[in-house]
């Protein structure tokens, strides 16, 4: 007869204390640099248990989009339900969402949650090209972006041609950026970021312009000569509402935000024969050392700082 399974070594799985929770409600790159893949690695980077519902399929590289297969908006629903009925979340972000129906089905389902659950932040990446020029997002469904989602978001972070089509004005300097925040914030987020990837390139910082309604504030720093932006726009949104999770106040969050896509494209490794992505595993805390020790053990040395005591700023929802 066998002798029964000898008593587990260790102690009982699952007691550890929970981590911050994110959810990201986005479309999959199957090449890993840009949507849901970005943002559950800088999830993870950061320290947050990270949640997603997949809008859309992607068949994509660094080189471009090949093929894209949309979620049915009530299947996108049915997994951000499934997510926050059980889990719960911290925090949430947008990116690629694809069509009307999807965008309409996420914000009611944002809704219904917020009232059940409390007001969790809201980042809204209002994603509509990939940057090989493949559009991630149908042209009515700018509309209801402006119409559902934006009065829903906490932060809103368009790029410069995101902020062109929300807004009609046209941007070509840092001024203009700040005309199209202004007229982005009277939609209803909380925040907005006019983010300067693609604003005054010839620069020597990439500058994002930041508008809460009463105060201007940027956030800048060098711009690094790099092929390696592949989803650059995704990883800063996901460690925005990362940050957010772990109870950022959202100056604090934009601004760490900030250093950590910095780090990710100076660090980026060199995959694929396009746009690379950036650095997902780049190690890196607020004021940590700039590279872990030689030989350090994994997950070692790097201690998180405590989300307790922070203010959370939400979006406010107008009527
Ligand atoms: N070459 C660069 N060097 C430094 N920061 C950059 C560079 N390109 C983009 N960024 C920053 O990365 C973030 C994402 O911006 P952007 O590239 O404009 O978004 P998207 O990917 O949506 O087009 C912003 O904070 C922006 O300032
Ligand atoms: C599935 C998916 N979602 C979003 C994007 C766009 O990501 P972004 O961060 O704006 O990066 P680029 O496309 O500009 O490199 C995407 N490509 N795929």
């Amino acid at each position: 007869m066998p002798s029964p399974a000898p008593a587990a070594a260790t102690g009982p799985t699952g007691t550890a204390a929970p981590p911050p929770r994110a959810m990201t409600i986005a479309g999959s790159d199957s090449g890993g640099g840009a949507g849901i893949q970005a943002d559950l690695k800088t999830f993870n980077a950061l320290r947050v248990f990270g949640t997603s519902a997949i809008t859309a399929l992607t068949a994509q590289n660094t080189e471009g989009v090949r093929d894209v297969h949309l979620v049915p908006p009530e299947m996108v629903a049915a997994q951000i339900d499934a997510v926050l009925d059980d889990i719960g979340t911290d925090a949430a972000k947008t990116g690629m969402l694809g069509t009307t129906a999807i965008v309409e089905a996420v914000a009611e389902r944002v809704r219904f949650w917020r009232q059940r659950l409390g007001p969790f932040p809201l980042v809204v990446d209002p994603v509509m090209i990939a940057k090989s020029g493949a559009p991630l997002l149908d042209e009515p469904a700018r509309a209801a972006i402006r119409e559902h989602l934006l009065p829903l978001a906490t932060v809103v972070t368009p790029n410069r041609h995101e902020a062109e089509e929300l807004t009609g004005l046209e941007i070509r300097s840092l001024a203009d950026a700040r005309r199209a925040a202004a007229a982005l914030h009277a939609l209803g987020p909380a925040w907005v970021v006019v983010k300067g990837g693609h604003v005054e390139e010839g620069s020597a910082e990439a500058v994002d312009v930041v508008f809460d309604g009463h105060e201007w504030h940027e956030l800048r720093a060098p711009r690094i000569a790099t092929r390696s932006t592949h989803g650059t726009g995704c990883t800063f949104s996901a460690a925005i509402t990362a940050y957010l999770a772990r109870g950022y106040p959202v100056l604090a969050a934009l601004q760490a935000a900030k250093a950590y896509i910095t780090d990710a494209i100076r660090h980026a490794p060199a995959i694929g024969r396009g746009h690379g992505p950036t650095s997902s595993f780049y190690p890196w805390e607020p004021g940590g050392a700039e590279s872990e020790p030689e030989g350090e053990p994994p997950g070692g040395g790097r201690s998180v700082p405590d989300r307790g005591g922070t203010a959370r700023a939400v979006g406010g929802e107008r009527p």
